[in-house]
């Protein structure tokens, strides 16, 4: 048995628990922290009575009794809690992002490399979606040709306040960059923004609906809309153009109803929903893995090239221009 210990009981970090607790087999949350006492309260509860009960997160990780940490707080807080963990030698899910800036995910990757270990695992969980894994099959069978154009649509209902134009980027459009770079396995180099008219349905400070514009080293061109104010539903897609024919991603099953000469179907209205199952596999495979000590899923390095990839669109947010995307570093042998 796997024990863990959950940072973050928020939204995510509470339906992590969930999974962890009632829909995974070989794991057990046995301990969980936040900084808010109300939140430690409803982790806890949900993971059951022998649960301790955490307000720091260098308790919880120095705990002997954890065996695995899970990272569920803000992106801006990962890098303290990384380096902790890494550094008590524990295995390690941290939810996307990685950090926040390229140069704390290299100080991260620097840390995972000294300690000879692979201890982390992202959660880029559509790597694990039914959809996206035909889409990556058909594809990889060579039958459609090379892919050559990425059609992909990012749509959220709604947003809170908080929520800003930069985080259409490394919030948002993080996931496409991290699921289309590992579909057509190649680096992105160059990144560009168009900024469409507003929707009237966005908060002053925030421009939405974004166009984003990648291209990767062997000329492969992903276009993300995203628009985090569409109002309809949650709604993701993804269509491949190749040399040899096109291949889309499927929608979520459900009816389609006929009605008063009209045709309508269910669309999803979070993540939460419409990627359940791929968030069920992702920790499943990842605690399966501990048993073998592996890290079989998005590391840290798949972080680091989000993150050079989500700084050069933020930086196309404000110039306008075509911004290239180059690592500070090469790939460290250990990520091979
Ligand atoms: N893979 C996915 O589709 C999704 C991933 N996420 C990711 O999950 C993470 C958490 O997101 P949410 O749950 O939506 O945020 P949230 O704001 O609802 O929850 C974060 C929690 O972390 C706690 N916290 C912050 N710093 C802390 C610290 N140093 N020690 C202990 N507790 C601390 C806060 O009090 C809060 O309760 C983020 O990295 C986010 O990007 C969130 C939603 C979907
Ligand atoms: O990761 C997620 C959220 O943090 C983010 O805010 C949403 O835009 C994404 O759709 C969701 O998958």
């Amino acid at each position: 048995m796997l024990h863990v210990g959950v940072i973050g009981c928020g939204g995510m970090g509470r339906s992590h628990i969930d999974r962890l607790t009632n829909r995974t087999q070989g794991a057990e949350v046995v301990a969980v922290a936040d900084m808010v006492d109300a939140l430690v309260e409803k982790g806890a509860a949900i993971a059951g009575p022998n649960c301790k009960k955490y307000k720091s997160e260098a308790d919880l990780i120095n705990d002997p009794a954890v065996d695995a940490v899970f990272i569920v707080t803000p992106g801006f807080a990962h890098k303290e809690a990384l380096l902790m963990a890494i550094k008590a030698g524990k295995r390690i899910f941290c939810e996307k992002p990685l950090c926040t800036t390229a140069e704390d995910c290299l100080e991260v990757i620097d840390a995972e490399v000294k300690s000879g270990k692979h201890l982390i695992q992202l959660g880029f969980m559509r790597r694990y979606d039914k959809g996206y894994n035909e889409v990556k099959a058909a594809l990889d069978s060579g039958e459609y040709g090379s892919p050559l154009l990425l059609h992909c649509t990012h749509r959220n209902p709604e947003v809170p306040d908080s929520y800003t134009t930069a985080m259409a980027v490394h919030d948002t459009a993080i996931h496409e960059i991290d699921v289309t770079h590992w579909l057509v396995n190649d680096d992105f180099v160059s990144a560009q923004v168009i900024m469409p008219k507003v929707t009237k349905y966005a908060h002053t400070e925030l421009a939405d609906p974004q166009l984003m514009i990648l291209q990767t080293k062997s000329g492969i061109v992903v276009e993300d809309e995203v628009f985090v104010n569409c109002k309809f539903g949650y709604d993701i897609n993804c269509q491949v153009v190749c040399e040899d024919g096109v291949i889309e991603m499927p929608q979520p099953l459900y009816p389609t109803y006929r009605k008063n000469a009209q045709i309508s179907q269910t669309i999803d209205t979070d993540c939460f929903v419409r990627f359940y199952g791929a968030y069920d596999e992702e920790v499943q495979n990842w605690v399966n893995e501990a048993a073998e000590g592996v890290i079989g899923g998005p590391n840290a390095w798949d972080g680091y090239l989000a993150a050079i990839t989500a700084d050069a669109l933020v930086r196309a947010q404000t110039s306008g221009k075509v911004e290239t995307i180059t690592p500070a570093k090469e790939k460290p042998a250990f990520y091979a």
